[in-house]
């Protein structure tokens, strides 16, 4: 049986004047992936996935997301989509509970599930005392632990993350992929950009992102293998080393 693509690209360009930021890329992600999304700062990832969540209108190409048109139905993609970044996500000067409100309500949940919802998420995250504080008075962990399932609180079929675990320590960030796999049993796609490789290693495929280009896309152990090495660092060096843009 054919595996369902959930993100359909092809040859999705952004131009910003003109400089290429995300140059013609093409790649297919399937129902239940999780796929990583890599490159190096300046690579050009963020603006792809921005395109994908249809914050930021393409130059040219084409790209279907949940099964929509990336031109002509952004809206009906946004019902379908949750979507983390790291630097807008929470409100820190509202409590647990109300960015939770909040955010279930810009998802469209109805008052009784909204309620249900946010029960269920602060018992499973175990932010019961917390739940009446403000967010910015959690540590950071948290605060992306709280993010996350907040993005995924309306059940989308694709969750959006970008860099959602910068900052913190190893078991912290463990902890929070755990979340990412439960969503993953829920049937919800995962789209994640990170810089750790510890991370790459839990994505099924990786694409790896260099000077706007696609420039590798497979398993992480079939791009090991390819490339004659043991670990992603060391594949991401190999072609991360090959890029010309210079970061920001
Ligand atoms: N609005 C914009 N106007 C002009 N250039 C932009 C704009 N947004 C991004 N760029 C440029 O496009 C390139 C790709 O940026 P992007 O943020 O997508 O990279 P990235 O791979 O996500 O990097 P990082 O890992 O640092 O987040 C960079 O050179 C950046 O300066």
């Amino acid at each position: 049986m054919e595996k369902e693509k959930v993100i359909s690209v092809s040859g999705l360009t952004k131009k910003f004047g003109d400089f290429t930021a995300v140059n013609g890329i093409t790649f297919d992600v399937y129902k239940g992936e999780i796929f990583g999304f890599l490159g190096a700062n300046g690579a050009g990832k963020t603006t792809a996935m921005r395109m994908l969540c249809g914050l930021l209108s393409p130059t040219s190409g084409d790209a279907t997301v949940a099964g929509f048109d990336l031109y002509k139905q952004t809206e009906k993609i946004k019902t379908k989509i949750g979507y983390m970044s790291q630097k807008f996500s929470l409100y820190e000067d509202l409590t647990v509970k109300e960015n939770i409100t909040f955010y279930g309500g810009i998802y469209g949940l109805g008052n009784r599930e909204l309620k249900f919802q946010s029960k269920r998420l602060i018992e499973s995250l175990g932010l019961q005392s917390e739940a009446n504080q403000l967010v910015g008075s959690l540590p950071l962990g948290w605060k992306q632990k709280l993010a996350f399932s907040v993005a995924v609180i309306h059940k989308p079929s694709i969750v959006f993350l970008d860099e959602p675990t910068g900052g913190v320590d190893p078991i912290t960030r463990r902890q929070f992929w755990d979340l990412i796999y439960e969503a993953v049993k829920n049937d919800i796609t995962v789209f994640v950009t990170t810089h750790y490789m510890d991370e790459a290693e839990y994505c099924n495929r990786i694409s790896m992102m260099v000077d706007g280009d696609i420039a590798a896309l497979d398993s992480p152990s079939n791009l090991k293998q390819g490339h004659g090495v043991d670990s992603m660092d060391e594949v991401f060096y190999n072609l991360a080393r090959t890029a010309k843009r210079k970061s920001d």
